[in-house]
């Protein structure tokens, strides 16, 4: 699947949003290796902090379905450049993806910036920070 055809899916998924309170509809679509597309919007709550990004959506459909493996990832929002993924959701990202795995950022407009995973956070925590310690024991 091309770039273009999985910022076309966040499009789709972002009118799923539930955004009752900000109004700020974020879509997001996740490319799995083996070619599935995993859908994700925001989704808010009275209790604002319980609100779920539409990125982190995304992948907790995808692993709570068993799939771990992902070559890309397209979101979208009406942001006035390129929309910026909160610091919660780059986390997440930086768990389950490559750091050389393309992200396209992008709003209505078409504007596009084409990142990568290691580009969005840089220096993340890691799996092989936690097996450092662990190796002390
Ligand atoms: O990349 C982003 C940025 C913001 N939001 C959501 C969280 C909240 O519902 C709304 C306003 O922050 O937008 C996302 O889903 N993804
Ligand atoms: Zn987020």
């Amino acid at each position: 699947m091309d770039k273009e055809k999985l910022m076309l899916e966040a499009k789709k998924a972002r009118e799923m949003a539930y955004v009752p309170y900000s109004k700020f509809p974020v879509g997001a679509a996740l490319l799995s290796e083996d070619g599935k597309v995993y859908h994700g919007c925001n989704i808010e709550n009275s209790g604002y902090s319980m609100t779920n990004c539409a990125e982190r959506t995304a992948f907790f459909k995808a692993v709570s379905e068993g799939v771990k493996t992902f070559k890309a990832l397209a979101v979208t929002g009406n942001t006035e450049g390129p929309i910026s993924p909160c610091g919660a959701c780059r986390q997440v990202i930086a768990e389950f993806c490559d750091g050389s795995m393309p992200v396209y950022l992008t709003n209505l407009k078409g504007d596009v910036q084409e990142t990568t995973v290691a580009e969005l956070l840089p220096g993340a925590f890691t799996k092989e920070d936690l097996s450092y310690a662990a190796r002390q024991q």
